[in-house]
């Protein structure tokens, strides 16, 4: 499946009250664009809203695709919970979606996604039985799995060291080449490093952020994507100061 550009329009609502006003963000193909803001703002809201699952906010002028196909079967969420079947184990929950389906599971790209998060030898351990941290990382595996081209990321990384944060952004990154990427994050190094395009959401609207011109993922000690944090961060205080 092709990835789509994605249009997101119109102001963001839940019942009468308005979470942020007058999106108007395009969000392209093989890019990882990444939202920020403060907390109540909208942001799992609106990422509920783009896997087309129940959810109490609505955006008044859609979610489109510019390729004008519905966006249903193409979209895969990260959840900001792990949503681990507590009685399956960890192959049984990297697999989950294509057994959902009636599909036979990729056992060897399974296994593989497994390593790669740092999980080998861990295949038959229940979630109950793993760190925050491990589970964090099963569940980033279960949505690599998933290989659509809409992938949607609600802090994916928020239980993670910083070292292994920046492995598991290098492994989202190249797993997801080519897809149409939306990342939440509270961080603003993890943004300055992985964002495209970044902006910010506030109950005013949606503002862009300055971002270095190198592409993504940048390395973390470059001054340019230290210099984006700092700034990134400035804008996300006053943000929340405003709030
Ligand atoms: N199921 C629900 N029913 C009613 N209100 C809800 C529901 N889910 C979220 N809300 C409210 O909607 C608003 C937006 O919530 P949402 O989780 O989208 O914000 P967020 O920006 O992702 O926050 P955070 O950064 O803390 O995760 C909040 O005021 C929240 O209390």
């Amino acid at each position: 499946m092709t990835a789509p550009d994605l249009h997101l329009m119109g102001d963001l609502r839940m019942g009468d009250r308005l979470l942020c006003p007058g999106l108007d963000l395009h969000c392209a193909a093989g890019a990882w664009t990444v939202l920020l803001g403060p907390s109540g703002v909208g942001k799992s809201s609106l990422a509920r809203l783009v896997a087309s699952l129940p959810c109490p906010a609505y955006l008044t002028g859609g979610i489109t695709a510019d390729d004008g196909a519905s966006l249903a079967g193409r979209v895969t969420l990260m959840a900001q919970t792990d949503q681990l079947l507590p009685w399956a184990d960890a192959l049984e929950n990297v697999t989950l979606g294509a057994r959902l389906r009636g599909a036979r599971p990729d056992r060897g790209r399974a296994l593989d996604l497994l390593r790669r998060v740092g999980l080998d030898g861990h295949a038959n351990r229940r979630p109950a039985t793993l760190s925050g941290g491990q589970r964090q990382r099963l569940a980033l595996a279960r949505t690599l799995m998933e290989d659509r081209p809409v992938v949607v990321l609600d802090e994916p990384f928020s239980a993670l060291d910083a070292a292994t944060r920046a492995t598991m952004q290098d492994l989202a990154a190249e797993v997801l080449t080519g897809c149409t990427v939306i990342l939440i994050t509270h961080d603003p190094l993890e943004a300055a490093r992985m964002a495209t395009r970044a902006w910010l959401l506030d109950p005013a609207g949606a503002a862009p952020l300055d971002l270095p011109v190198t592409p993504a993922p940048r390395r973390l000690s470059d001054p340019a994507t230290l210099a984006a944090q700092a700034s990134l961060y400035r804008r996300l205080m006053a943000a929340d100061d405003a709030a």
